[in-house]
């Protein structure tokens, strides 16, 4: 039988997380989890991807709904699909750092006028240099952005940070914080109206999870 709806899961950090959601939700999701490198399972309606492609496969109707991170909504904020949930796992915090001192983007801003930025998340971290009225010039990378700072290539990063283990394992430190960010379900547009019965049946269903394990 087909599945009544296609679902885009994010590898990585948010993976094991959502995967138990669906386990819970009566998804056997034993085929995902034996299989790291095959990536969709037209059995049980998954298609797995990075979770920033998440926004672009749902919004595209490539899958009904999908599961990423309010850090990528906020970046990718163009994109039409609906939120429906904080599904309240994922919790992490994207926040302005440095390294420990003086901070050398303060210094940067009272000397040149200017700070460089970098980070993952250009329109995030250009949006708030802008909403807070300094000029900021952003740095693109990829990975890794914690490096940025310690070499020169930036005085600042804007970036997530969980447990805090890596800022200070390279010696930085949390300067400003933008906002909280935790996995988030969201939808197709299209597919909220033609298959409103069985993703209101999906949001019913996560949220009984929800009180049952809160009480
Ligand atoms: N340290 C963390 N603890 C908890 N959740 C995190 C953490 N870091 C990131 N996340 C959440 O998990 C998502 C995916 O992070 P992950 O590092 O696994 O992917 P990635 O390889 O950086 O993906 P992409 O290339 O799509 O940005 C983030 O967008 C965020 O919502
Ligand atoms: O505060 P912590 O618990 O140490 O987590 C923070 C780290 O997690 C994320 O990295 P990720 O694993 O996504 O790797 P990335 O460098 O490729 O973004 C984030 O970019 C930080 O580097």
């Amino acid at each position: 039988m087909t599945p009544p709806l296609t679902i885009a899961v994010p590898r990585g950090a948010l993976m094991g997380d959502t995967l138990d959601l669906l386990d819970r939700l009566g998804v056997d999701t034993a085929e995902v989890r034996a299989n790291d490198r095959k990536l969709l399972f037209a059995d049980i309606g998954i298609v797995t991807m990075r979770p920033s492609d998440v926004p672009t496969y749902v919004e595209a109707g490539a899958a009904d709904i999908g599961i990423t991170g309010k850090d990528v909504l906020t970046e990718q904020s163009e994109r039409e699909v609906y939120e429906l949930l904080d599904l309240h796992y994922g919790f992490c915090r994207m926040v302005v750092a440095s390294v420990d001192g003086p901070d050398p983007a303060v210094e940067a801003l009272r000397r040149l006028g200017i700070v460089r930025i970098a980070t993952k998340y250009l329109k995030t971290a250009s949006r708030y240099f802008e909403a807070t009225g300094r000029q900021a010039e952003i740095v693109e990378v990829k990975g890794s952005v914690e490096l940025a700072p310690l070499t020169g290539l930036a005085e600042a990063i804007v970036d997530l940070t969980a447990t805090g283990t890596t800022m200070r394992e390279n010696g930085l430190v949390e300067r400003e914080h933008l906002f909280d960010s935790t996995a988030r379900l969201i939808a197709n547009p299209v597919a909220h109206k033609l298959k409103a019965a069985a993703i209101d049946d999906l949001v019913a269903r996560i949220r009984d999870l929800e009180l049952t394990r809160a009480g």
